[in-house]
Formats: C-alpha cells, sequence, structure tokens
C-alpha cells in the first residue's frame, strides 16, 4: 500500500537529520525535497537520502526553455530519485526535453525516475487562476487539459489536489498517477491551501499518492501523524 510522501520543507540537513530522528531507523519513508532544501543544501541532501535507504521526490518544478530543463533533467536523472516534476505550463515541448534529459541522465542508474506535471498548484483557487493568469476556463478544466498534455508528452503523471483525481483519470487514463499535495486532517488549518482534501477523501477521489508536509513535520507527535494519515489513507482505499 502506498505511503504518504513526507514533504521535508526544512531548512537544513540538520532539521532533516532531527526530524527524521524520530522514526525507527529502518523504517524506509518515502521523502519529497523541494526547493528549500534543495537550494539550502544542494544535491548532497538528495544523496544522503538515497543512500539511508529512503525514497525520494525531488520536487523543483522545473520550468524553463525546453534546452535549458532537458539539460537540467539530466543532471538530476543521476541523482536517483524516484519521482521529479516540471510544470506543465511549459508545454509539450519543454515536457518532452524534460523526458529525454532525465533518461539519459539516468542511464548509468538503476532507476530511471518517474517525471511528472504540476497542473494547477493546490495553493491556486480558481477565481485566483483566473483574475491573475487571465485563464478564462474553469479550474477543472485547465487541470484536465494540463493533465492531458503532460500525457501526450509521455509523462507518468501529474500535481493535482485530489479533488481533480477522479476527473483526470477520466479524460487520461486510470493508471496516469495523480499525485496529490494539499492534504490536511479533518477540520485542521488548510495554511496556504485552497484546494484541500482528507486522506480518506483524497483515496475515495482516486489519488495514488499523498504528499503531506505541515501536518506531519509540524506535529507534537509526527511518527503517530503519520501513521494516522496512512491509516485513513489505507482503509479509505480498500
Ligand atoms: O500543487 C502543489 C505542488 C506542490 N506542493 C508541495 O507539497 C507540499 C505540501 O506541503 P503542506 O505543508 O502539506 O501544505 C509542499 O512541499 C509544497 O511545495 C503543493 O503543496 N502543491
Amino acid at each position: 500500500m502506498s505511503r504518504p510522501i513526507i514533504a521535508l520543507d526544512f531548512p537544513d540537513q540538520t532539521a532533516v537529520k532531527a526530524f527524521l530522528a524520530h522514526f525507527p531507523r529502518d523504517e524506509r519513508l518515502y521523502v519529497k525535497v523541494g526547493m528549500e532544501l534543495f537550494y539550502s543544501v544542494g544535491p548532497d541532501i538528495v544523496r544522503y537520502l538515497v543512500a539511508a535507504g529512503h525514497d525520494v521526490f525531488l520536487d523543483l518544478k522545473l520550468y524553463d526553455i525546453p534546452h535549458t530543463v532537458e539539460q537540467s533533467m539530466r543532471v538530476l536523472g543521476g541523482l536517483g530519485v524516484r519521482l521529479t516534476n516540471v510544470h506543465a505550463a511549459g508545454g509539450l515541448n519543454m515536457m518532452q526535453a524534460a523526458q529525454s534529459g532525465l533518461l539519459a541522465g539516468s542511464l548509468a542508474n538503476q532507476t530511471l525516475p518517474e517525471l511528472i506535471a504540476v497542473t494547477q498548484l493546490t495553493s491556486t483557487s480558481e477565481q485566483q487562476m483566473q483574475q491573475e493568469q487571465l485563464i478564462n476556463t474553469d479550474l477543472i478544466t485547465s487541470v484536465t487539459h494540463l493533465a492531458q498534455l503532460a500525457q501526450q508528452a509521455g509523462l507518468a503523471g501529474v500535481v493535482c489536489s485530489a479533488l481533480e483525481a477522479q476527473k483526470i483519470k477520466q479524460a487520461t487514463s486510470q493508471n496516469f498517477h495523480c499525485i496529490t499535495p494539499g492534504i490536511r486532517l479533518a477540520n485542521s488549518q488548510a495554511d496556504d491551501q485552497q484546494r484541500v482534501v482528507t486522506p480518506q477523501n483524497a483515496a475515495a477521489f482516486g489519488s495514488d499518492r499523498l504528499v503531506v508536509g505541515r501536518p506531519i513535520t509540524q506535529a507534537t507527535d509526527p511518527v503517530n501523524t503519520y501513521h494516522q494519515i496512512k491509516q485513513l489513507w489505507e482503509v479509505a482505499h480498500d
């Protein structure tokens, strides 16, 4: 059963080590390294986590011209991560370039990382999307369109809110992955997230994997909260 991906949104390696020390030494976690940690520590944080036996989602959301993204993905492909991503808004050519760069970069490794694309950030509301991005459609149409573009580019799936997982799978295919942040336990604060879903509902809506940051990393008992979220997801998934 799929483990929630824990977003390690920490400022440095010391904070990461202190957080991971809460878990049993042999617990193999699926963790996410985002911009804050990567820009602070660099690629060594990924090597450290991979060497410690954890699966890593490298969440840098690349968005640039195709050549730049391809060359950057070559570098990231050599780090041993399982999953990485781009912004779908970068376009078809950019996503295809990312895929070929990742493939080239990972040739020396045992595993080819899966590439997914961010549709609309879970911190974006429909109103913001329409007013700030001047996208003249509803959010679900934008998200499913970007998911179809990602599928056309040969990507394995998308980052979206679980609210959109069902529609995305109908518009693409059942095995097109929906990786879903914006997860919150019932009656808890949404922080800066706009499209939030509980672990139970995410499972019911067809999410393939949860991404959870603050609800676990800032919990009084992170291990207990991690297992609570994992169990809620598993029970609803069965
Ligand atoms: O649309 C997106 C894409 C990425 N994220 C990332 O997921 C985590 C969520 O953290 P929480 O603390 O659980 O809100 C964070 O690292 C984001 O960068 C996202 O939230 N939405």
